[in-house]
């Protein structure tokens, strides 16, 4: 689904993706996981066009980076981008008139789940409320391809598994896919399919979760303190 041919970028003198090259299946949940400043945010934000690549080419389901491919990507970015004087309800609003392939239903649903009230006003709530408003509009969409940077950072660990429930909630495997960024990988261990390990904007190991784990006996947590042995995660 998702194919990246020698692909680098910089900022600068920083190298933040060196030469990468892959191919990320379709209809699964894949973990980027990686230290601090490896390159995991970059990677995602070139999928929605937000960061061009200086070298190489990106390719979904066969077509570069534009409208066309935007148009079913869901992307729930690192920062607090909601505006603080909106309401839920307002918020989402905004969002569904941007895509046709927003599901009132779900939505419904998920603030229900999630325990959220849409007249909750976004600078009045609490970090992890704001998070939790962050995965509702991204997953109140029917998107085939769903971007996640970092859902579960500064967030406390009930409400960590409030958010990892709602990932795996409605996923349709097979026909959707999911791609995480994270540093919390005991968390997630149990929800993905594949990982990538990246290094310095390298691709230091990828593969299937339960083969790597068969293969190495270890734990994801394990198989990552093996790869980044002499860094700090
Ligand atoms: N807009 C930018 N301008 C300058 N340097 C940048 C920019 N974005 C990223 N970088 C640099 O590129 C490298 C990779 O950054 P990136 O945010 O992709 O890492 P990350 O793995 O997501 O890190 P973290 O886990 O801390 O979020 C870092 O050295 C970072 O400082």
């Amino acid at each position: 689904m998702i194919e990246l041919k020698g692909v680098t970028k910089t900022f600068g003198s920083t190298i933040a993706l060196d030469n990468v090259s892959i191919n990320i299946p379709e209809g699964k949940i894949i973990g980027i996981l990686g230290p601090n400043g490896s390159g995991k945010s970059t990677l995602l934000k070139m999928l929605v066009g937000l960061n061009k690549p200086n070298h190489g080419n990106i390719f979904i389901n066969g077509q570069q980076i534009g409208v066309q491919t935007k148009s079913f990507i869901s992307y729930l970015p690192e920062i607090d981008y909601l505006y603080p004087w909106m309401t839920i309800q307002q918020a989402a609003d905004f969002v569904k008139s941007f895509y046709e392939d927003w599901d009132e239903n779900k939505y419904k649903e998920l603030v229900e789940f999630l325990e959220l009230q849409p007249s909750m006003v976004i600078k009045k709530v609490s970090k992890g409320m704001r998070a939790k408003a962050k995965l509702l509009l991204s997953f109140s969409r029917n998107a085939k391809l769903i971007l996640l940077d970092e859902p579960l950072s500064g967030i406390d660990i009930l409400t960590r598994d409030k958010i990892i429930e709602t990932i795996i909630r409605d996923y349709r495997a097979g026909d959707q896919s999911i791609l995480i960024t994270t540093h919390e990988v005991r968390e997630v261990e149990g929800i993905l399919d594949e990982v990538i390990f990246i290094r310095r904007g390298q691709i230091a190991l990828e593969g299937n979760v339960e083969e790597l784990r068969y293969q190495r006996q270890a734990s994801l947590v394990e198989i990552m303190k093996e790869v980044y042995t002499h860094e700090t995660i």
